[in-house]
């Protein structure tokens, strides 16, 4: 839909853009991206004409865009720019109707049936019906944003040029005025092409991304290129890890503050409290443990303070364990946003390993239950079976895949065990386990089996399990 080939341009002694190519291809949406400075506002003023370019060509559906009328121009692009113009006393629906300007026919330009219908509909789907009467000077920083929305959408334009649309908006105008666009996009084939300065908001919603730095195009690409963190350290100056969204496919990226890549060094023993009665154990760090569990409260990966198993004689295990287990962490004044917990049903025997493998403190906490409960019972032998919960906690600093790589040797150590005592059926699936890392010390990447830390780990939950099952002093059927 636009062509920008090897263009130049910018201001009278300074040619920011230099020699830039980029294509905006008809239905997609496309985000700039780079940091202050890096050129954005001035390659986005030279494609509306806002600015001359020096050299070079900017193609509209193949046409030089300058060649254009004003009005021919209009009828096809609409633009959203930072600068917004409009000082007079217009009222709100006075600004939202200049929009149609361009499709008004005659000498007098009045507002047709269908002129009105789309006017009402765009401040219908921008949301600012409600106040079309007050003056624009009159309204909010965002609300005005909003009304110059939908103005550029009254004017149903092919092509929608935006310079950072969300600036003014708070997190759900910015969501509704993005699901807006990207509606538009997707059922009447809009293009869409925005300057966003949040990476997270661009990887939901743009198709693809450039990323300008310093008046010249490092990459263009698909939204994996916000996965590439060393080029986003690099242009943006700030520590950026890259992760997945829970639930849509995108990067998200997570960003480290100064302040917080050296905290206090803490000696591992001193840095927990375990308080232990008969119904329960709970320890709480000083500091959040990086943990990786599948435990009924505090599953996935998290960062966390308190870890509790809370033993129920007579309950079964149920759907609403969940909210049982809040409810006890309430009771006992316990963040349970800061918590992972988990439910030990029936009689119940501990055992507490606190010890230095190699030159890595580390403690587990192994509880067995046997359950009354019908989902713990084996259909084959109707007999209860065990759960064996474990929670493993090591002053060391995992990266996440050293933290999988963890749970699976945990559960190593666990099931020979169990083999070795002679359980048949292992290891249940009810079972729980979590890692909880200080995050302190040197980065480890790999914990396998053929690493000290990876033996370690199994060794330590091996020895835990025999002993808890020992004191249990129960075959397992
Ligand atoms: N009117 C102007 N005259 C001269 N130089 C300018 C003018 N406007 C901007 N510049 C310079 O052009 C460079 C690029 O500015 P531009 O506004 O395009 O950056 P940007 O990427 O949009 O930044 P931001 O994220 O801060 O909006 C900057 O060095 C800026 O100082």
């Amino acid at each position: 839909m636009i062509k920008v080939h090897n263009l130049t341009g910018g201001y009278t002694h300074s040619p920011i853009i230099q020699g830039l190519d980029l294509e905006i291809r008809r239905g997609e949406f496309f985000a700039l991206l780079g940091p202050n400075g890096s050129g954005k506002t001035t390659l986005f003023k030279l494609i509306t004409g806002q600015l001359q370019k020096k050299s070079g060509n900017i193609l509209l559906d193949g046409k030089e865009i300058s060649t254009y009328s004003k009005l021919a121009k209009a009828k096809k692009v609409a633009v959203l720019s930072q600068e917004a113009s409009v000082s007079f006393d217009y009222t709100v629906e006075e600004i939202v109707s200049l929009g149609r300007y361009p499709h008004q026919k005659g000498i007098l330009k009045n507002l047709s049936k269908e002129d009105r219908k789309i006017i009402e509909e765009v401040m219908d789907i921008t949301k600012v019906s409600a106040f079309r009467k007050k003056q624009f000077r009159m309204i909010s920083g965002g609300e005005k944003q909003r009304v110059l929305l939908a103005k550029a959408l009254a004017q149903e334009p092919e092509l929608l040029l935006l310079d950072e649309p969300t600036n003014h908006l708070d997190i759900k105008h910015t969501f509704q005025l993005l699901d807006l666009l990207k509606e538009r996009q997707q059922t009447m084939g809009l293009t869409v092409f925005a300057i966003l300065h949040d990476l997270n908001v661009a990887s939901l919603y743009a198709d693809r991304f450039a990323l300008l730095h310093e008046g010249s195009l490092l990459e263009v690409g698909d939204v994996e290129m916000l996965r590439k963190v060393e080029q986003l350290q690099k242009v943006y100056q700030v520590q950026v890890n890259a992760q997945s969204h829970p639930t849509v496919p995108k990067p998200q990226l997570l960003m480290t503050p100064n302040y917080a890549k050296a905290g206090e060094f803490l000696n591992f023993e001193g840095s927990f409290e375990i308080n232990q009665d008969n119904h329960s154990i709970h320890i709480e760090f000083k500091k959040a443990l990086r943990t990786i569990s599948n435990c009924v409260l505090g599953d996935g990966i998290q960062w966390l303070k308190h870890f509790s198993h809370v033993y129920e004689a007579e309950s079964r295990v149920s759907f609403d364990s969940k909210a049982k287990l809040q409810k006890w962490l309430e009771n006992n004044l316990i963040p349970y946003e800061q918590a992972a917990g988990m439910i030990v049903e029936g009689n119940l025997e501990e055992i507490i390993i606190l010890e230095e493998i190699g030159a890595t403190q580390m403690m587990v906490i192994v509880t067995v239950g046997t359950a009354n409960g019908d989902i713990l019972i084996d259909p084959q032998s109707d007999q209860p079976k065990h759960t064996i919960n474990i929670m493993l906690f090591i002053d060391a600093h995992f990266t996440d895949g050293a933290l999988v790589n963890g749970s699976m040797l945990a559960t190593e150590g666990k099931v020979k065990a169990l083999q070795e005592h002679g359980a048949k059926e292992f290891p249940s699936s009810n079972d729980t386990l979590l890692l909880g890392l200080t995050q302190q010390g040197e980065k480890i990447s790999t914990a396998d089996s053929q690493s000290d830390i990876g033996n370690a780990i199994s060794q330590l939950v091996y020895r835990a399990v025999q002993k808890v099952l020992k004191k249990q002093n129960r075959q397992l059927h």
